[in-house]
């Protein structure tokens, strides 16, 4: 009886003992099971912003390439058939800002853009306000300067902005943003910079017939000074939204675009009034080579491409980096002169083609070094990184 018993008393012990284990194995089991699905849920959700993020790059790159290659052109097509006003111009490169509340009112309605169920209508708060708006008020100063040195270097002068323009945005970003650069970046700043430099060899076969020494050195200052003043302008944007206590989304991207603009258009508007600008408007549309109506088209066309140019300027800075707006806006340069060619009839003398090339070169560069980059973070164990050098605390 007694080791019958006992028999019993082992089995039940030894039962209780598995069934504990059992549970204890399963709740562990359990645990991991949901750590693991919580895991996976955040990696799933990461990789969905990231690869968001990426059609955002590509759609702003593209917005860029748009404004870099058009602005110009259709700038250059104001001054060259007649229109000599330089507030003017100045003032259509952020005018048509309200174009913003369509892809605004979008992300507003769409959930992907924002983060809680019910999206207030104006997300800006007054510090990111004060600070778009002072960008804004330098942008607007970046304008009129631009608007000059196109005016009186008609040709060549683009070339030469851009040629400093990303020498001054990679020394700006790695002040303000402390940007890391790589060898490929490196490189495709060397690149860019001579391809740019080579066209602006050229300037004094496109010095205008008539123009004197010193328009043109005011030109020539007046394009530096834009280009180092918009060299300034992006990594503060960058540093911007990093340093911003609000999160940055794309909505909120497009709202600080949105008072930039404004106040950058109300400077230009300040120096139209002095100037007296808006009167003359009509007098140079009725004298304008192409026709009044064209004149017309030639402002709205403008002030589009423009708006293109900044918007997909601050979008790639919110995706990317201020650096790969500068890789942007430089390796698009030779294009904008092949256009030139195209469009204008313009020669094409071997500096454009040697410069097309060597651009391209740089931007593939630039993009090698970013793809390696983010392989070997792969490769590291940490898939779910930002974009390269992208703005993560926010985004
Ligand atoms: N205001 C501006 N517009 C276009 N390109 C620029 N590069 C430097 N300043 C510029």
């Amino acid at each position: 009886m007694n080791s019958t018993c006992l028999t019993y008393w082992s089995s039940y012990h030894c039962l209780k003992t598995s069934i504990i284990v059992t549970q204890t194995s399963y709740q562990k089991q359990r645990k991991k099971l949901m750590y693991v699905s919580k895991r996976g849920r955040r990696r799933e959700k990461k990789a969905r912003k990231r690869s968001m993020k990426r059609v955002l790059l590509l759609l702003n790159s593209v917005l860029l390439a748009l404004g870099t290659s058009g602005g110009p052109l259709v700038m250059r097509l104001y001054f060259i058939h007649g229109g000599n006003r330089i507030w003017l111009s100045s003032f259509l490169e952020t005018a048509a800002f309200p174009l913003i509340l369509i892809p605004l009112t979008i992300s507003h309605l769409h959930p992907n853009f924002h983060h809680s169920p019910k999206p207030n209508l104006v997300s800006i708060k007054l510090p990111l306000f004060i600070a778009s708006a002072v960008i804004g008020i330098l942008t607007g100063l970046d304008d009129y300067l631009y608007a000059c040195g196109i005016a009186r270097l008609p040709v060549s002068t683009s070339s030469l902005i851009q040629a400093s323009h990303l020498a001054f945005t990679a020394v700006f970003a790695f002040l303000l943003v402390r940007h890391r650069f790589t060898v490929y970046s490196v490189n495709a700043i060397v690149l860019l910079t001579i391809a740019a430099v080579v066209l602006a060899l050229r300037s004094g076969g496109d010095r205008p017939p008539g123009e004197s020494t010193r328009q043109y050195v005011i030109g020539f200052v007046m394009i530096l000074a834009a280009a180092a003043l918009y060299g300034l302008v992006l990594p503060l944007m960058e540093l911007v939204y990093k340093r911003s206590k609000q999160r940055v989304t794309y909505s909120l991207v497009m709202e600080i675009q949105l008072v930039m603009c404004f106040f950058a258009t109300l400077f230009c508007t300040l120096g139209m009034l002095i100037n007296n600008d808006f009167k003359v408007i009509s007098r140079e549309a009725k004298d304008y080579e192409l026709g009044e109506t064209k004149y017309y088209v030639v402002l709205v066309g403008s002030a589009i491409m423009w708006q293109f140019f900044f918007l997909g300027a601050i979008g790639v800075i919110f995706c990317s980096s201020s650096l790969f707006s500068g890789i942007i806006i430089a390796a698009f340069l030779p294009v904008t002169e092949v256009l030139g060619v195209i469009v204008y009839k313009e020669n094409f003398e071997a500096e454009k083609g040697v410069a097309l090339v060597l651009s391209l070169w740089g931007f593939v560069s630039y993009f090698y070094g970013e793809m390696k980059q983010e392989r070997e973070k792969n490769k590291n164990g940490c898939p779910e990184t930002e974009l390269p050098q992208s703005l993560s605390p926010n985004a």
